[in-house]
């Protein structure tokens, strides 16, 4: 990953300076060599095609054509994709090149309109399709034949799934639905790619048959002509505006007028319609939910993926950029140097790969869950609701505030958007808000974990990701003394998660002696929300030691030592941000925080030379770090003023507003 320029010599001494390989990082980071050498030959593929290179940079496009250059690349992406599949190179991943990963997000650096498609759409008919359903959709929509969205949140209700408003009331004599918005807040807004990219989407409304409501269930619905994409007859569509973030999507508005579409067009595998307008219930309500579900767990390797790009950033330009000597008299230091920088950023890098390793857990768990489900087998559903939903908060909540002070850890370049923090930003930013909304995620998983409680009380046996309540209850990690050591933080996080968990259960139950049990919940959301934090946390902080223990015993002695202390480092930090909790609930005292603010400057110093090692090992192309200030050469002044020519206003020495508006206005003042 070498750059054909020169390297700054600043960055080439420090490279020097690590101690470890840095490939044997990259290969164990991706899970083996072939892994690597199949990410690299993906990334050249497609960064070498000069039509998927923006001329001029997409920030400074209008709002249409940003959008109409998306579209251009999804189409040349999945193109390209067909051409690998074409000539047979198996374990190409679609969903590589087109999600969040590392791939997707260089080349649609502003989030694509029809990631949806992939990610929702078609997710959605293979979990709520029946075999007839997905052979008459999947291949079409595999092969981008349909392109699809999945319509779910109204201008009225996005949480509260159950308050949706859309209808779809079955006709027995017609044998089809009749899809209607009665009224504003049933309009369909948000979707991915519903504006102007899709033509058909997963429409969720609530199913009204023989003259009654049995609630929301997933329907595939044609939105417009498959030849001249205008809108059908009774569909009324566009787009919803400028964002915050995430611009390119083309998230839209839809609202039906008596569309109809056929009994076939409600997808069956779970609940049905009869033809005669019968309703056969699904074997558990919230099936409805699974495609939600998948998105958290996917949602989980993007955090990791566009932090690693953030650190990436802001340690490699910490390593150039000099300023205040630390010292009278000494020559200004590379701003790395000053202990508040490390702080800034080696935690956060900490986090990528806790991050990663949590992702990797979770989806081998929705694996096997689903794999469960298929064969009818309900019992570990509510355990892998429960942990997505707060570690989607947990990781969204944390990846956010991380980019931000990476942002921040670049000073002022790091506000112009050629340092490429914004559409960062506004990626996990975004995740905070859709796929549920953090807050009322942290409260699904605290029902959860008050269920537990009970259960616990009552001496059944918990599945794993709670099981440390049982220890608890037994009395075996209550006296215990706190420990400076990942696994001593781990005991004190699973303390006060047990702890909480039992406070709040207390407070909920005093409540519901005078409140309704749902008005006493809301009353305790506060600490609900702090207990499921808690849990998070631990569960975030044990899967990594696990795996780490695991994955490290065949690597060199010197990278298992990096990422060792990379792990105290977080688990120190963990603990140092929580100490009210620890203090309060897991026997830590004054001197053992002390103890770990010492440990966390002793190893911001222990990573110190070997730090850029990680980041280089992230093994991010330049065109996908997409920022002047991360490249690898490290050649930041030069690449700054060279995004600076490429402003529209720099291809003139005068602009016409000086001759029409500031001429005039400053000569009348003579
Ligand atoms: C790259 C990615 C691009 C992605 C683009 C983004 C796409 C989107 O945003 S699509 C829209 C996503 N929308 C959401 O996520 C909406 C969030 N809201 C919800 O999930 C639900 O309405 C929710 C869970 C908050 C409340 O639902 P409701 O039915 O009222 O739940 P509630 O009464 O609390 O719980 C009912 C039961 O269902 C369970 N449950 C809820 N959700 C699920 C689920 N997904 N899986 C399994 N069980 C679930 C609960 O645990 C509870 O179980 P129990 O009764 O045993 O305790
Ligand atoms: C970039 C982006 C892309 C999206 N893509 C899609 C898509 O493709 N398809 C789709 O269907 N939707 C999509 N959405 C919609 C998204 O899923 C919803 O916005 C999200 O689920 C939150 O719902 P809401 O907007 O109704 O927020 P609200 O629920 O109105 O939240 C507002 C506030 O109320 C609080 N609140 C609400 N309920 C509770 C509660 N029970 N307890 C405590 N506090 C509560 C929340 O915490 C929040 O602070 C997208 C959204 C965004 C931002």
């Amino acid at each position: 990953m070498t750059s054909a320029t020169k390297v700054n010599p600043d960055l080439s001494d420090e490279r020097k300076k690590v101690e470890f390989d840095v490939e044997e990082f990259t290969n164990w980071y991706y899970k083996g060599a072939e892994n690597v050498a199949e990410k690299r030959f993906l990334e050249n593929f497609f960064l070498s095609d000069p039509e998927l290179e923006d001329k001029v940079p997409t920030s400074y496009l209008s709002h249409k054509e940003k959008y109409e250059n998306a579209v251009r690349k999804a189409v040349l992406v999945v193109n390209k994709i067909k051409e690998l599949q074409a000539d047979g190179r198996g374990g190409v991943d679609i969903y590589m090149a087109l999600l969040g990963g590392t791939l997707g997000t260089a080349i649609f650096r502003e989030a694509n309109p029809i990631t949806v498609h992939f990610v929702m759409f078609l997710p959605a008919i293979m979990n709520h399709g029946t075999s007839d359903q997905q052979a008459e959709w999947i291949s079409r929509a595999w092969n981008c034949n349909i392109i699809g969205t999945y319509a779910q949140t109204e201008l009225g209700h996005g949480t509260y799934i159950r308050g949706l408003e859309t209808t779809a009331t079955y006709d027995p004599k017609s044998k089809e639905f009749i899809l209607n918005s009665p009224n504003l807040t049933s309009y369909k807004w948000w979707p991915g790619g519903l504006g102007h990219t899709t033509n058909y989407a997963i429409v969720i409304a609530q199913l009204h048959s023989l003259g009654k409501c049995h609630g929301i269930q997933p329907f595939i619905v044609q939105l417009r002509d498959e030849e001249t994409h205008m809108p059908l007859k009774g569909i009324k569509i566009g787009e919803i505006g400028n964002k915050v973030g995430m611009n390119t999507v083309n998230n839209g508005f839809l609202a039906f007028d008596n569309v109809r579409i056929p009994l076939k067009n409600m997808l069956m595998k779970n609940a049905k319609v009869l033809e005669d307008g019968q309703f056969i219930k699904p074997k558990s309500s919230v099936l409805t939910y699974g495609t939600m579900m998948f998105v958290r767990v996917v949602i989980l390797k993007d955090m990791a993926s566009y932090l690693s790009k953030a650190v990436t950033i802001a340690l490699r330009y910490s390593m150039v950029r000099r300023q205040s000597p630390i010292e009278p008299n000494k020559p200004e230091p590379k701003i790395i140097e000053h202990v508040t920088q490390q702080y800034k950023i080696f935690p956060a890098i900490a986090k990528v790969i806790v991050f990663k390793i949590t992702a990797e857990f979770l989806w081998d768990m929705y694996n096997q869950v689903t794999h469960d489900l298929d064969k009818g087998d309900l019992e570990r559903l509510p355990e892998l609701h429960a942990i997505s939903c707060c570690l989607k908060a947990v990781c969204t909540n944390e990846a956010a505030q991380a980019v931000e002070i990476c942002r921040l850890s670049t000073g002022g370049h790091g506000y112009l958007n050629s340092a490429g923090f914004q559409d960062i930003y506004g990626m996990v930013t975004a995740a905070q808000t859709y796929e549920g909304e953090n807050t009322v995620m942290f409260l699904q998983t605290a029902r959860y974990l008050i269920k537990c409680w009970e259960k616990a009380m009552n001496g059944e046996k918990l599945t794993p990701t709670v099981s440390y309540l049982e220890n608890f209850i037994k009395g075996r990690n209550s006296r215990q003394s706190f420990q400076n050591s990942p696994s001593g933080i781990l005991k004190a996080f699973q303390l006060a998660a047990a702890k909480k968990i039992a406070e709040s259960n207390k407070h909920l139950e005093e409540r519901k002696k005078y409140l309704s049990p749902e008005e006493a919940t809301n009353q305790t959301g506060l600490e609900l929300i702090n207990a499921s934090e808690l849990h998070c946390q631990a569960f975030l902080l044990q899967a990594t030691i696990e795996v780490l223990e695991d994955s490290t015993k065949q690597t060199s002695l010197q990278l298992r030592s990096v990422l060792k202390d990379l792990l105290e480092l977080y688990s120190v930090d963990l603990a140092l941000r929580y100490t009210g909790s620890l203090l309060e609930f897991a026997n830590m005292t004054s001197s053992d925080i002390e103890f770990l603010q010492r440990s966390l400057e002793a190893l911001l110093k222990k990573l110190r030379y070997n730090i850029l090692g990680i980041v280089d090992g992230f093994d991010h192309p330049d065109q996908i770090l997409g920022s002047v200030l991360g490249t690898y050469d490290g050649n930041v002044y030069e690449n700054l003023i060279n995004a600076a020519m490429k402003s529209p206003l720099n291809q003139e020495d005068v602009n016409k507003s000086f001759h029409l508006y500031l001429k005039p206005f400053m000569k009348s003042n003579l």
